[in-house]
């Protein structure tokens, strides 16, 4: 069953915890937040201090994608303020291996993200070690932006290692997600969908999701 997990980075910032609770009641599976330093993408969002008050308005997963550079420093504090997944970029990461185990020793999920250029090739050794591959179909720092299609072939390619291998984790995408693009996504693999302007930026959250759900075409 496909799941959506709505970015709050398109919601009202004045009102997260009723935001969050709208998509929750709408289906949401996980509610996404987006972490960016000003660094590693050229925008500065959230903080721990965000992640711990928004905890207690959902019973659902925080998913929360970690876009910045030294992400070891903040993977603690992440994890204490609620995080359920903590996913860090390949890019940021000299010694990935490490940087998965403490988010695990944290007791948080651990996922793995590459931006749209960057080979499949660059997570293949990671993924007996990961709960979550997100793979960006735009580059990472901004909601709104154009779907990059050449993303699907890797999703293909990241769903062929996981038969093959037997794995269990499961594939995310994130950027231009939408009634015309979540298809695309779901028939080479992906199991889950980051949507943020294409939920928050709707009248009726719970109509969006259901929307990209059907349009996914793999409601149950
Ligand atoms: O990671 C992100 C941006 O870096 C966001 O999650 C993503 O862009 C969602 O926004 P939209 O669905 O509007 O493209």
């Amino acid at each position: 069953m496909t799941k959506i997990a709505p970015s709050i980075l398109s919601a009202d910032f004045s009102r997260l915890g009723i935001e969050i609770q709208d998509v929750e009641r709408g289906g949401a599976d996980y509610i996404h937040v987006d972490v960016m330093d000003g660094h590693f993408v050229p925008n500065i969002t959230i903080g721990p201090l965000i992640v711990e008050s928004i905890r207690p308005h959902t019973e659902l997963p925080l998913d929360v994608h970690l876009m910045i550079e030294n992400p070891d420093h903040y993977i603690p504090a992440f994890a204490e303020a609620g995080a359920s997944f903590i996913t860090v970029h390949q890019e940021t990461c000299p010694h990935l291996h490490r940087t998965i185990q403490l988010i695990k020793d944290n007791g948080a999920k651990a996922g793995v993200v590459i931006n749209p250029a960057t080979p499949a090739e660059m997570i293949r050794d990671i993924l007996n070690e990961v709960d979550l591959v997100l793979l960006m179909t735009v580059n990472p720092g901004f909601g709104g932006q154009t779907f990059i299609s050449e993303v699907v072939k890797k999703i293909e390619q990241v769903a062929e290692w996981r038969e093959k291998r037997q794995l269990l984790f499961e594939i995310e995408v994130d950027g231009g997600i939408n009634g015309d693009t979540a298809k695309l996504c779901t028939n080479a693999g992906a199991d889950v969908l980051v949507a943020g302007s294409a939920v928050f930026k709707q009248a009726d959250r719970k109509q969006a999701i259901r929307e990209i759900v059907q349009a996914a075409g793999k409601a149950d």
